[in-house]
């Protein structure tokens, strides 16, 4: 069995690749702009970095919405970074490579939206999370199933 990459693919991944990298990157600012704005840390050494009236807490509500969603994504993303770039390798077409890598990318940054900047009622949060779960499932199934044959 040859391993046929086609460059336009790798192009395409690499590009919202770096863009989704970014985006979770974003997300330890995010963390730190809730830190700051309601004075609440996690270690006592980076309270002296803010105001006298700053404290260690672990449950602050907007902190940890902030958090659950950087563990999202973490859930997600990894799993989608490994699983692209072995689908790649099965020749799939350029459309359809193109269509679910920009999806996938796309919906991890509406998941970011609606459950860390402005938070949406449901069911905003639970589609944008299936529709890339199901993206990368598809791709997942369907390497596994091009190298068992
Ligand atoms: N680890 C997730 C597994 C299920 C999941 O990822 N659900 C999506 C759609 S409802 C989600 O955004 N969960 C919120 C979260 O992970 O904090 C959880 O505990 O909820």
């Amino acid at each position: 069995m040859s391993l046929n990459v086609n460059p336009e693919i790798v192009s395409i991944f690499s590009l919202w690749g770096g863009v989704l990298a970014l985006k979770i990157l974003a997300m330890s600012l995010l963390t730190a702009r809730q830190r700051f704005r309601k004075q609440v840390f996690a270690n006592p050494e980076d309270t002296s970095l803010a105001s006298k009236k700053s404290k260690v807490v672990f449950d602050d509500p907007d902190v940890e919405r902030v958090r659950r969603a950087h563990l999202n994504d973490l859930e997600n993303v990894v799993p989608w970074f490994i699983v692209t770039s072995l689908w790649i390798g099965t020749d799939p077409s350029t459309w359809l490579a193109s269509l679910l890598i920009r999806t996938f990318v796309i919906t991890r940054i509406i998941h970011t939206i609606v459950y860390a900047i402005v938070p949406f009622p449901q069911p905003a949060r639970g589609l944008s999370f299936g529709v890339g779960f199901l993206t990368t499932g598809y791709m997942a199934v369907s390497t596994i199933l091009h190298y068992s044959s």
